[in-house]
This record gives structure tokens, C-alpha cells and sequence, in this order.
């Protein structure tokens, strides 16, 4: 379906190996005085978002060998049959359609002949339908009240997208607080419960193949609280919904058919916020802001499907993380957003990275060998300034970074804003800035200390500098450049997968632990010694029964 085309053994990769001898060394400080035009040329712009990738390691002949690389690897192709509709996840004999969950215009979008747009509308107007209901307080409980809370239980991507969508829209909430329960902890459901009123609360059941321990676990400790709470079966129909794949076990669990809403087996759980999965966050701003949402993303995947890659942010994106991945050999990633809101962003596309790009076998199943996805983590500036920014100055350790900032706050509380924006400029130039010995030297002398000081405390105020980052600076966070963003990377990891040659869609790495914690937990219920796993194991799970 597919290519199954080895990158390193194209010629664009060898030529990038011969290139990156060129390049490693070359300080970006000296790449910025050889060229005025360095960031007219390494920018982009896509609507309210500009993408500043000039403060890289790369020249043009860097972009020219990786849109080679692009090429050989037939990337064009890939993007073509991905959005036909074409079963590229084929391990599990899947389209990848999350594309067609945004996609509002008339063309039909056909998975196995059949135009997969009718269903995706229909549950749209459902998912309006409801929010809209619960909104306005049309939607009554089970004693007249209105919804007042949303708690979603869900896990991973049934989870991380509408936690990550409401963070991130907070100013857009209206009358509804929303809650999320995933971890299979006690805890999480417990303290939730402790929070929210049965008469006025509405659980969301999401899961796509509705046999998660964690979520039916969750779910059903939330029912078994609601019936005892309000004493009542029947009123379980006013106070559930469920989004799933799966209609026969979501009629299991008793929930009405007609508070189910549907997805489908083309939409993968972490691309899956924009489908029924995303029903929490319509919930929680709107269905309009949720429709806008979609609409930001529908125009990041024209732009992706139309634009040359010289001019696609995502594919962009994805060949500077490829650089640094492949011949740097940089083993992580850090996306850095200063807006508080976005707290949950680099936590979401954890997942979407590594759960997608995690794999070391190519598409004909053979071991790959060259490295694949980067470890990926993150958190908002300023917090990480404060805790983990050391080691990208002066660490040993080379961590291409993403800063993203919106240029207008939600909160134009005093200078707060341009102060937070202030770090955001500053970081990325001190790090490719760095401090020489000159400066340091002079600043030492500034401040009286004396030459044998200076001499002492030199080594450790030089930073080295030459240290990547792209600047994604973005005019306001609405839902529409939101939707942008999340497409862009989303399509960023699709790009890569295309190169690297491997599944980006499946993800048969979380199934082990599954499968062995299910065999465990009969052997935690008796307290006798159990000899059934490897000394590690048995060891762990005694002392476990002794400690209990
Ligand atoms: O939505 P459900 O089916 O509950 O799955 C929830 C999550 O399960 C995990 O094991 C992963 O496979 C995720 O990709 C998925 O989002």
C-alpha cells in the first residue's frame, strides 16, 4: 500500500550523511551574519500562525537533500492515498481518516466504495444536537435539574485530546464544567466523585473499543455511585452517554442507544478528538468553537496536501526532526508552550509521537536500521525555565526544541503577557547565542572580580550556544488556530512515519503489559506465594501479599 522504501539506503540520505560532515560544526551565530535574509527564508506562514525555523542547524542545501529524501520516499504519493481514503494502517487493515472528521466540504471521502461523509455528518449534527441541549439546559436529569458537569472517562486517546482541547480553550468555557477520569487509580474516580452532584452531572463513556480495563473499570464504579446516590436504575438514560466503535458492549453496559455516538475503525484513539471523542469538549465550549476547531484543522490539511514542501510547515517540521533525529542523532524532542493554557500540549503529542512513531520495524517487518521516533516531552514556559532548561544551555545533550506563543493573551492583566513573551524570545536566542569566554570574561571584569576569579569561574558561565529551536508564534489560541496547530503536528509525524518506513498507525507496543496484567490479577486475589513468573516478578508480587 504503502512504499516500502528504505530511507537510508537512498541517495538523498547518503548525500545528507556527506552534507552533515559540512554542517556539524557550522555555528548558527555564523550561518545569521553569512546571510541578512536567513529568516525571510527559513519562515513560514499559514494564516494567524508564522513558523520561525531559521535558528536551526540546516542551510538550503540542509532543506534541499531533505525534501530529496521527501521525494525518494515517495511522500507525495503517501499524502495522496492517506487522504483517498486507502488502507495505509496495514497491520490492522485500516484507512487513517481523521481527516474526513474535518473535512466540510462536499467531495465524498470513500473507505472500501462506500462515502464515509453522510455517517461522519450525521453524527455531527448529533454531537451539536446534544451539546446544544445540554447547554441551554433543555437537557434535565433525573430530578429537573440542569447538566452543570461533564466528567469524561476515558483513557489515553479518548482522553488526552479532550483534556488537552479544554485546557487549552479554557476562555471559551460556558456553562458546564468538564472533568476527565483515566487512570485506573481509586483516586482519580474518587476525588472526581467527590466534586460533582449526581442530579447534575452527565458521565461520558469514551472508548473506542469499550473493553478497556481502566475506562470500564472507571465506568462502572461512576454507575454504581450514580444508582446508589440517586437510588435509580432508569435515570442512568439521562445521566450517561457513550462514544465508541463498539455498539454491542456499549448496550451492555445499559447505556441508551440513543446517547451513543458512534466512530469508526479509520479513526485511530489518538487522532480521534476531532470525532465523536471530542463530544466532552463541544460539551464544554460549544459546538460552534468545537465546529471551529475543525475548520482550523480542514484548512492545515489543505494546506498540507497542496503546498510544495519547501512552503508545508508540517513536512517542514518534520524533515528539521528528522535531521537532528537521523544525523545528529538527537534522541528527544521538546515542545515548549508559553501559554499557560496549553499546559496539556506537550503531554498530548507525547502520546501522538511516540505511540505512532515508536516502532522498530519497517513497513516489510524487517528491523530497522536507523533510529526512528524521538522521545518527545514538554511543558510550559516559564515553569520549565526554572526546572529543566539547564541542561538544554549547558547539558551534554542536544534537544531540539518547539516554543510556541500566541502574540495576544486571554488575559491582558498588566505586563504579564509581554513579559512571559519576553522569555519566550530571549530563550530561543540564548540558546543559539550561547556566551562566549570573550563576554564572560568582560562581564566578570564588569562586576570587580579579579583575574584569578575570572580565570576560575570561566568554564562554567560559557555557554556553547548553536542549540535548535523552532518558534511558532501564533496570533491568539482560538479554536480555529488551535485546530491548526494540532494538525500540523499531527501530519509533521505522518510525514516522518512515511520516511522512516513504518507503521505510524498501529501500536501493538502497549498490548504486552495489557495482556500480563490481565493474567496477574487473578494470582493478587488469594494471599498464598505465587511461583508463576520470573524471580523478579514473584519476588515483587510476595512482597506485595506480605505488605497489603
Ligand atoms: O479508546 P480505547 O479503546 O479505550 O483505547 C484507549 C487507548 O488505549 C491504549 O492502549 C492505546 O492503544 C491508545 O491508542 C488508546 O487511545
Amino acid at each position: 500500500m504503502l512504499n516500502k522504501i528504505n530511507p537510508a539506503e537512498t541517495s538523498a540520505w547518503k548525500e545528507l550523511n556527506a552534507h552533515f560532515d559540512d554542517m556539524k560544526n557550522a555555528h548558527m551565530k555564523e550561518l545569521f551574519s553569512e546571510d541578512s535574509e536567513r529568516f525571510e527564508k527559513f519562515s513560514l506562514k499559514f494564516e494567524d500562525i508564522l513558523l520561525d525555523y531559521s535558528k536551526n542547524r540546516i542551510s538550503e542545501k540542509t532543506l534541499f537533500l531533505l525534501i530529496d529524501l521527501a521525494g525518494e520516499t515517495r511522500l507525495k504519493e503517501a499524502i495522496e492515498k492517506v487522504f483517498a481514503g486507502k488502507k495505509i494502517n496495514e497491520t490492522e487493515g485500516r484507512a487513517v481518516l481523521h481527516t474526513a472528521l474535518r473535512n466540510s466540504s462536499n467531495e465524498p471521502v470513500y473507505v472500501d466504495g462506500e462515502d464515509v461523509m453522510p455517517k461522519v455528518r450525521a453524527v455531527r449534527s448529533q454531537m451539536k444536537d446534544f451539546s446544544d441541549k445540554l447547554l441551554s439546559g433543555q437537557w434535565k436529569g433525573c430530578t429537573g435539574k440542569q447538566i452543570t458537569d461533564v466528567v469524561n472517562i476515558g483513557i489515553g486517546g479518548s482522553d488526552l485530546g479532550p483534556v488537552m482541547v479544554t485546557e487549552a480553550l479554557r476562555p471559551y468555557w460556558q456553562n458546564i464544567t468538564p472533568h476527565f477520569v483515566s487512570n485506573v487509580d481509586g483516586s482519580h474516580i474518587c476525588e472526581t466523585l467527590k466534586k460533582i452532584d449526581p442530579e447534575t452531572t452527565l458521565f461520558i463513556i469514551a472508548s473506542k473499543t469499550f473493553t478497556t480495563q481502566e475506562t470500564m473499570t472507571n465506568a462502572h464504579t461512576a454507575r454504581r455511585w450514580f444508582v446508589d446516590k440517586t437510588g435509580s436504575e432508569e435515570a442512568v438514560a439521562k445521566h450517561f452517554a457513550a462514544v465508541s466503535t463498539n455498539q454491542n458492549e456499549v448496550e451492555k453496559f445499559g447505556i441508551d442507544p440513543s446517547n451513543m455516538f458512534v466512530f469508526w475503525d479509520w479513526v485511530g484513539g489518538r487522532y480521534s478528538l476531532w470525532s465523536a471523542i471530542g463530544l466532552s469538549i463541544a460539551c464544554t465550549i460549544g459546538y460552534e468553537n468545537f465546529s471551529a476547531l475543525l475548520e482550523g484543522a480542514e484548512a492545515m490539511d489543505c494546506h498540507f496536501k497542496s503546498q510544495p514542501f519547501e512552503k508545508n510547515m508540517p513536512v517542514i517540521l518534520a524533515l528539521i526532526g528528522i535531521w537532528y533525529n537521523n544525523f545528529f542523532q538527537a534522541e528527544t524532542e521538546a515542545i515548549l508552550p508559553y501559554d499557560q493554557y496549553m499546559h496539556r500540549f506537550s503531554a498530548y503529542f507525547q502520546q501522538g509521537n511516540m505511540e505512532s512513531s515508536g516502532k522498530s520495524v519497517d513497513r516489510s517487518g524487517n528491523p530497522v536500521d536507523y533510529q526512528t521516533g524521538p522521545i518527545v516531552w514538554g511543558e510550559p514556559g516559564t515553569n520549565g525555565q526554572h526546572a529543566f532548561y539547564q541542561l538544554i544551555h549547558q547539558g551534554t545533550k542536544l534537544i531540539p526544541c518547539d516554543f510556541i506563543a500566541p502574540a495576544q493573551t486571554h488575559n491582558p492583566e498588566s505586563d504579564h503577557h509581554s513579559k512571559l513573551l519576553s522569555n519566550f524570545f530571549a530563550q530561543t536566542e540564548a540558546l543559539m547565542m550561547g556566551k562566549t569566554k570573550e563576554q564572560v570574561r568582560q562581564e566578570l571584569k564588569d562586576a570587580g572580580k579579579t583575574d584569578e576569579q575570572i580565570q576560575s569561574l570561566l568554564p562554567f558561565k560559557v555557554f556553547e550556544g548553536n542549540k535548535p529551536t523552532n518558534s511558532i508564534l501564533v496570533k491568539k489560541i482560538t479554536p480555529r488556530t488551535l485546530g491548526s496547530l494540532i494538525a500540523m503536528y499531527e501530519h509533521k509525524i505522518f510525514t516522518q512515519g512515511v520516511i522512516w518506513n513504518i507503521f505510524s498507525f498501529d501500536q501493538w507496543g502497549v498490548e504486552l503489559g495489557k495482556q500480563l496484567a490481565k493474567s496477574i490479577l487473578p494470582e493478587l486475589k488469594e494471599d498464598e506465594k505465587i511461583n508463576s513468573h520470573d524471580a523478579s516478578t514473584n519476588g515483587l508480587i510476595n512482597a506485595y501479599k506480605l505488605m497489603r
